[in-house]
């Protein structure tokens, strides 16, 4: 588990979403030099797409090779395949259709037009994740190769937005989602934010990776960030439960910082 979660306060949702991206174009090209290809697990939300824009208007996108990016998400609405309510098709429209990206490594969730239910969908999801993780391993030669292949494969950088109630990805407070732990991927029909049907990775898949972004702006989310950096139970407060394995970096904007005890704003090393 990594150690305490690090904070990096930008004076706006602005300048936190040209930060993040600068540090996600920084962190793909790192990881691609040490494995050949990178792994990026999407949010939606305002700070997650608005990301993804600032992404296309940096002059250092094509340093990263985008053909050896895997893209999946960590929650999707469940409705048709091109409603522009489907966290997939606005990443697509904010950057993806821009990049030479290998279709093959776009997992983008089932929608409502191909499966029944969002359980019918989470089910494949996950299925599509095991044969993933069961790809990586058997291309796995290192010495460090682990016995099992696991459920999911290896996500480099897991964005998560947060929302005022502190949900994260589907994952909502006091719901049978935030405290299911034998599952990678559920289905949901009550999300209280629209549309009601999603999909969503659950709290132990997200923690499996190695880092994890809370990328947060806004007033109207100091209170949830504030909880979640004081430790509240994740049941009540899902964003209080990601914890990346090696790093748990909270990317927030003074806004969203205004409800933060001073002591719990431990720095990122990097600085802000
Ligand atoms: O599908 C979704 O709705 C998102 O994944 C959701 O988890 C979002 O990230 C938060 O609700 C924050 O959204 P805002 O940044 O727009 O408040």
């Amino acid at each position: 588990m990594s150690a305490d979660p690090r904070v990096s306060i930008h004076p706006n949702s602005a300048v936190l979403m040209a930060a993040i991206a600068a540090r996600l174009i920084t962190k793909l090209v790192d990881v691609q030099d040490k494995h050949g290809e990178a792994t990026v697990v999407l949010t939606g939300g305002t700070v997650g797409i608005g990301t993804l824009k600032a992404v296309a208007e940096s002059p250092a996108a094509p340093a990263v090779d985008w053909s050896r990016v895997n893209f999946w998400w960590g929650d999707e609405r469940f409705v048709e395949k091109d409603s522009s309510d489907r966290n997939t098709v606005q990443a697509r429209e904010a950057l993806l259709s821009a990049l030479p990206v290998d279709q093959d490594r776009v997992h983008e969730p089932g929608s409502a037009d191909e499966f029944a239910t969002a359980e019918d969908a989470a089910a494949d999801y996950a299925a599509r994740l095991k044969a993933a993780a069961e790809a990586e391993h058997a291309a796995d030669t290192s010495d460090n190769r682990p016995e099992e292949a696991g459920e999911l494969p290896r996500f480099d950088i897991l964005l998560l937005g947060v929302g005022p109630d502190a949900h994260i990805a589907s994952l909502f407070p006091e719901q049978a989602g935030i405290r299911v732990k034998d599952r990678t991927v559920v289905g949901v029909e009550n999300s209280p934010k629209p549309p009601p049907s999603r999909i969503s990775l659950t709290l132990p898949a997200i923690n499996s990776a190695q880092e994890i972004w809370m990328v947060v702006a806004g007033e109207d989310k100091a209170g949830a960030v504030g909880l979640a950096l004081a430790g509240a139970n994740p049941v009540q407060v899902p964003a209080s439960g990601p914890a990346g394995r090696s790093r748990t970096l909270w990317l927030i904007d003074e806004n969203a910082a205004s409800r933060v005890p001073q002591q719990l704003i431990r720095k990122d090393p990097a600085g802000a």
